[in-house]
């Protein structure tokens, strides 16, 4: 990406923003420790980010059954906080708050920004559900890019069928497709949102994990959530009208609690981190290695080819052209694997 060049007065401008807004967070960071020091906050309690706009962050509290969530700001040393982030804070007397720590991270969901550098965007999550339909029909190579991009992040994927009242009882096309996934280890969960059907299997596979929901568009993720999110006052989570306004409003990621059997007033299940951004997925950042790793029935073959290093194109002694030649390898997933490739080095 090309940066444009400032003029000098422009760069000036950048210059004086830059160094007020760095004023401004020393006299807050200055302002907050004397606080947390002179006893306006309460004792040191565990959280989690359920959403954040900028330096603001609303955390979600949880004592036994009973949740609330806190509008917080960051201790001026906490940078780079996401929904999902475990974190300790304090309460003030009026019910905000502020961050004073984040808590070891077990896994991250990075997007590349607007500069093409890799950005988290979600933390801690335990699954990806990657949903594909019946309609639109799903085609390997694109299952094959979400299962990619999924691996990528060190995620388990599983795969979710919706619309299954579409879809032949037996045997046809996406069946063929699907156990292809299921003999590589892939869970797989048919459901239909639209006839309530295998939801409970879906409730089963959320319990006490953090999910995200990825696919492509028109194959019911919308649809899926709604089902499991009962009440709307859920769904949009309790803010205040003040950060509701806020311009971050449709981008950031959120976290929704996910009631046992979808019904509201039930106690919580499990979590769901939803947004745009997370359900789009981009592979450019990815590197051949990491590509080919990407595709789990690979990964015991990378390295064992006779050149170290053998790009898998028409190499002689290459262990995945073997593998596909014995039928080890589906031969649609090594095409995928070619053209996701090919597909990265075109962009760049
Ligand atoms: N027959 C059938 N249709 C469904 C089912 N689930 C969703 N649909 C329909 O599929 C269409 C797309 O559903 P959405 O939930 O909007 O899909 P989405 O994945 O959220 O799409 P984006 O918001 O574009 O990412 C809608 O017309 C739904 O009514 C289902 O189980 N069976
Ligand atoms: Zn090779």
């Amino acid at each position: 990406m090309s940066r444009r060049k400032l003029t000098r007065q422009q760069r000036w401008r950048v210059e004086k923003v830059q160094a007020e807004r760095a004023a401004r967070v020393d006299r807050r960071a200055a302002r907050d420790e004397r606080a947390l020091e002179g006893g306006e906050y309460g004792p040191e309690r565990p959280g989690r980010v359920a959403a954040h706009f900028g330096r603001t962050l609303e955390v979600e509290a949880v004592e036994g059954e009973q949740t609330s969530r806190h509008r917080c700001h960051l201790r001026a040393n906490l940078e780079g906080l996401v929904t999902g982030d475990r974190v300790i804070w304090r309460e003030a007397q009026d019910g905000s708050g502020v961050v004073v720590a984040r808590g070891e991270r077990i896994s991250v969901l990075e997007r590349p920004d607007a500069q093409g550098q890799l950005r988290p965007v979600a933390a801690n999550i335990d699954q990806i559900l990657v949903v594909i339909a019946a309609e639109p029909t799903p085609y390997a190579n694109l299952v094959d890019r979400y299962l990619v991009a999924a691996e990528s992040t060190g995620i388990a994927p599983v795969l979710v069928l919706n619309k299954s009242d579409l879809l032949p009882p037996k045997a046809g096309p996406v069946r063929a497709l699907l156990a292809r996934y299921v003999d590589l280890g892939y869970p797989l969960i048919e459901a239909s949102a639209k006839r309530d059907h295998g939801l409970a299997a879906l409730h089963a596979r959320l319990k006490g994990r953090t999910s995200v929901f990825v696919g492509q568009s028109g194959v019911g993720k919308s649809s899926l959530i709604d089902r499991l999110l009962p009440d709307e006052t859920l769904r949009i989570g309790a803010l205040s009208e003040e950060t509701r306004k806020g311009k971050h409003t449709t981008t950031t990621a959120r976290l929704y609690p996910l009631p046992e059997d979808g019904e509201s007033g039930r106690p919580r299940e499990g979590d769901l981190i939803d947004s745009p951004g997370i359900r789009e997925f981009g592979l450019w950042h990815l590197d051949e290695r990491e590509l080919a790793e990407g595709f789990i029935e690979f990964r015991p073959l990378l390295g064992r080819c006779r050149f170290r290093d053998c790009r898998h194109r028409e190499e002689p002694g290459c262990a995945l052209l073997g593998a596909v030649e014995r039928g080890e390898i589906h031969p649609e997933r090594f095409a995928s694997f070619q053209r996701i490739r090919d597909d990265i080095a075109a962009a760049r």
